[in-house]
């Protein structure tokens, strides 16, 4: 998504966290397995993975966490360590420019405690390789020296539990990837669920709020807790700004109507994306890179920022000749689609093209 954090356009319904919330977002995240809310099999397996290991006084097997941003993967790997009543230690597949960084760090790590690697399918090649056999064996070979006088000496390390976090499971090479014990794939949540979670954060963060409230944020956050923090934070600033503090549905509406995030999630981007695509475009197929102009954006940015959720969510389809609206992205538009744009969307969709 490097595009995607370049770009000005850094909108309110990004699923990526920037800076300064990540701050406020470790104040809100569940603490244990059981304060987690959704993700059920998820929430399962891996409380069987840990109770087991903790029965046999082991570390648990390594962990893979897989799933787009937002949905709870570094919550869940701070979880497991916390579960294990162990430090966690974190770094990321960027931070690891070397094999030596993950040398030391590996070095450095005791008996039973967690790594947590994020964003672990950026790591370079060579510290992949050496992650492969410190998973493995629980050794690592440390480079002593430059050049051809260099020796490598096998050091054992205690056994720990590798925790790694991908947006990209499809990009870890199969050898990494083999060597977790047990990959948990997060969903993206049920409206009820994201409704949960805005009640819990907005207890945490002491605002009032109605059940109507509540699930109106719910049902505009695209499934992704993130996305719902966020919002109901920009709600309550309007609910204290301009009404009397409590999050109604009402001031919900206003406030994400203001903010620009329809009733399903959708932002400027999105729409100006389908409101182009139907009303330019007579519903494609169009080009990206035509699409994009039409919108005033770069190509990446409607690819990667707003074509997921839109693919997602039935709106637009990608197929070998363009783009194409969904009937109910004319819907949604309050268009009638042409006979056409109902009836032939234009060859097969691709839904699972990169
Ligand atoms: N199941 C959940 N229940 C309650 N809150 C959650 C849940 N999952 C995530 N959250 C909240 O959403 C926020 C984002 O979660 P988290 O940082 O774990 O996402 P992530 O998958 O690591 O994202 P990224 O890919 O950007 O690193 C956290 O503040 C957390 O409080
Ligand atoms: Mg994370």
């Amino acid at each position: 998504m490097a595009a995607a954090e370049e770009t000005h356009l850094r909108s309110i319904t990004a699923a990526e966290a920037d800076g300064d919330e990540r701050a406020v977002e470790a104040a809100l995240r569940p603490r244990t397995l059981d304060e987690v809310v959704g993700q059920a099999r998820v929430r399962d397996q891996l409380g069987l993975v840990l109770e087991a290991a903790r029965r046999r006084g082991r570390a648990p097997d390594h962990v893979l966490l897989s799933g787009p941003p937002g949905l709870g993967k570094t919550t869940l790997a701070m979880i497991i360590a916390a579960e294990m009543s162990v430090p966690l230690r974190l770094t990321s597949g960027p931070a690891i420019t070397h094999a030596g960084d993950l040398a030391a760090i590996l070095s450095g790590m005791n008996e039973g405690e967690v790594l947590f690697v994020d964003e672990i399918h950026r790591m370079s090649r060579p510290a992949e390789e050496m992650l492969y056999m410190a998973m493995e064996d629980f050794r690592v070979d440390v480079v002593i020296g430059k050049g051809p006088g260099a020796t490598a000496i096998p050091l054992d390390l205690p056994p720990f539990t590798l925790v790694g976090a991908t947006t990209r499971a499809g990009l870890l090479p199969g050898p990494l990837r083999d060597r977790f014990g047990f990959t948990a794939h997060l969903e993206f949540y049920e409206p009820h669920e994201l409704d949960l979670i805005v009640h819990r954060s907005a207890g945490l963060l002491g605002v009032e709020l109605t059940d109507e409230g509540s699930a109106e944020i719910a049902s505009r956050s695209r499934g992704t807790p993130r996305i719902a923090n966020r919002l109901l934070r920009r709600v309550r600033d309007y609910a204290q700004v301009r009404a009397d503090g409590v999050v109604t549905r009402t001031v919900a509406e206003a406030a994400l109507d203001l903010y620009e995030v329809d009733q399903l999630g959708l932002d400027r981007l999105d729409r100006a994306v389908l409101d182009a695509l139907c009303r330019r475009f007579g519903g494609g197929p169009v080009g990206v890179s035509t699409l994009a102009v039409a919108v005033g954006e770069e190509r990446e940015t409607v690819e990667e920022v707003a074509e997921p959720f839109l693919v997602r969510n039935g709106f637009l389809a990608r197929t070998p000749r363009g783009r194409v609206a969904t009937p109910a992205a004319w819907e949604h538009l309050g268009l009638s689609a042409p006979p056409a744009a109902a009836s032939d969307p234009a060859g097969e969709p691709t839904l699972f093209e990169e």
